[in-house]
């Protein structure tokens, strides 16, 4: 600093001044000489800067073509295009590309293939969501709002043109879920469901399309719905033993199917399970569902928290039998209505506690002696596959074919519940205490993790 600030430099103000000074000792003459000198001093140096600037440009012109690029730059994202072939590979790679703002790249690569274009809003939820689909919105009349999910309402809905047969129509807003970077996780959910062979426990998708703001799915409405399982919980309170092992044989039934299919479900909870009037059970809500083979694990931190397992919760990688340990929460709460482990405020899975579990009392011996094996922490001890459950005591009077055929009517054991809720009366279920679906890591789906 000391250095440029005592430089002197021609024509500057400093160099003026000591003139000044000067001027008494050398008399006028000498001063308008120096004025003179100064001038073609400066003249120099502009003529020296001008050529130096010149010589510059020429040497990087890089530097002109960089802000001409600024100024031109649309700040919208370039249209995408729709390639015939190596769809789902172009499709990714622009999704991604999008995010990170390397559009760049795709529209120089696609240059010059057959092309034509199609909004960005439209094609991100492609191929899973058409846009000229036969079925559409106009097809149907919603009759009243069912439910509400992350993204959008799921309402019920009779067919225009046969008002006996009635629909579930699940309507999610594009907006949220481009913000809430959900898109990879949308599109995986009904490409599973519409894959998925049809079962009798799990909700069917019939079809799925998209307007400019919405993605539909219509989905299959249990006849004569009595809701979903929580509502029914919070209204009847506890259910019977008898009912409880109706609706966990279905439930074990649907999610053995999915497993058997190479689907790994991850959100088993009373919300995800709606029944129909003779009290089937009918699985709905394939958001955090994976396609996963069997004996391959995966590892994203993701579910609700009260039904988490401990093996998803460690942050450890972990397969398909924690869904057993979701059901086998899903059955405490049921019959006992407080949660086997004291989690109901936690708020992050690293706070969940898998101490302090006592067996239900008040119950029979064989739901008991399920409980503890369905929530085991330790795996060696804890019952992770349908063989195990199915051959389990408590569901030996079932026979699965019969269940799969729909021969028993859980509804009639419904409400006859004989425990006495208030026997265990810490950790009771609050419906404000129930925690939204819980996804710790949503950005994985670009690293197919999830
Ligand atoms: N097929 C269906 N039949 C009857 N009711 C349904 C059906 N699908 C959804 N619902 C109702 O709508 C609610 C929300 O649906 P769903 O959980 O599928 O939405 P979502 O957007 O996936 O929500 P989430 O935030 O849980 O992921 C459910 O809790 C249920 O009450």
């Amino acid at each position: 600093m000391g250095n440029v600030a005592t430089r002197k430099r021609p024509g500057c103000h400093h160099t003026a001044r000591s003139d000044e000074n000067e001027e008494e000792e050398d008399g006028p003459a000498r001063k308008r000489l120096r004025i003179a000198e100064n001038h073609t001093e400066n003249e120099y140096q502009k003529l020296a800067f001008k050529s130096r600037l010149q010589k510059l440009k020429n040497c990087r012109p890089h530097l002109k073509r960089r802000t001409y690029k600024v100024e031109e730059a649309d700040p919208r994202p370039p249209l995408p295009r729709f390639i015939v072939d190596d769809y789902d590979n172009y499709e990714k790679r622009w999704f991604y590309s999008f995010l990170s703002n390397k559009n760049n790249e795709i529209s120089a690569e696609t240059a010059n293939r057959k092309e034509f274009a199609i909004p960005w809003f439209e094609h991100l939820f492609l191929p899973e969501f058409p846009t000229r689909s036969v079925i559409n919105e106009k097809s149907f009349i919603l009759e009243r709002q069912l439910g509400r999910g992350s993204f959008g309402v799921v309402y019920c809905a009779n067919a225009i043109h046969d008002s006996e047969r009635k629909f579930a129509i699940k309507m999610q807003e594009k907006r949220e879920i481009i913000s809430k970077r959900a898109v990879l996780q949308v599109k995986r959910e009904a490409s599973i469901q519409r894959l998925l062979p049809a079962h009798p426990f799990i909700a069917r998708t019939y079809s799925t399309w998209q307007t400019r703001t919405h993605l539909y799915s219509l989905l299959q409405y249990p006849t004569g719905s009595t809701g979903d399982l929580f509502s029914i919980w919070r209204q009847r309170g506890s259910l019977s033993e008898a009912a409880i092992r109706l609706i966990g044989a279905e439930l074990a039934s649907a999610i053995d199917f999915l497993h058997r299919n190479d689907v790994i479900y991850r959100d088993v909870k009373l919300e995800n399970v709606v029944l129909d009037q003779w009290g089937h059970a009918l699985l709905i809500d394939f958001g955090l569902a994976k396609k996963l083979k069997q004996g391959c694990s995966t590892g994203t931190i993701c579910g609700t928290l009260q039904y988490m397992s401990p093996d998803v919760a460690s942050g450890h990688t972990y397969s398909h039998y924690v869904d057993w340990w979701s059901l086998g929460v899903l059955l405490h709460i049921l019959l006992t209505g407080i949660y086997p482990y004291p989690n109901s405020e936690a708020t992050h899975h690293a706070n969940l506690k898998f101490i302090d579990y006592s067996t239900p009392i008040g119950c029979s011996r064989e739901f008991a002696n399920l409980m503890d094996r369905m929530l085991a922490v330790s795996q060696t001890h804890r019952l992770c596959s349908f063989t195990v459950l199915h051959a389990h005591p408590f569901f030996r009077s079932i026979n699965f074919s019969k269940l799969e055929q729909k021969d028993y009517t859980p509804a009639s054991e419904i409400g006859n519940a004989e425990y006495d809720t208030y026997q265990q009366n810490d950790e009771t279920l609050d419906d404000a205490l129930f925690k939204e679906n819980y996804d710790f890591d949503r950005f994985d789906y670009f690293n197919d993790r999830f």
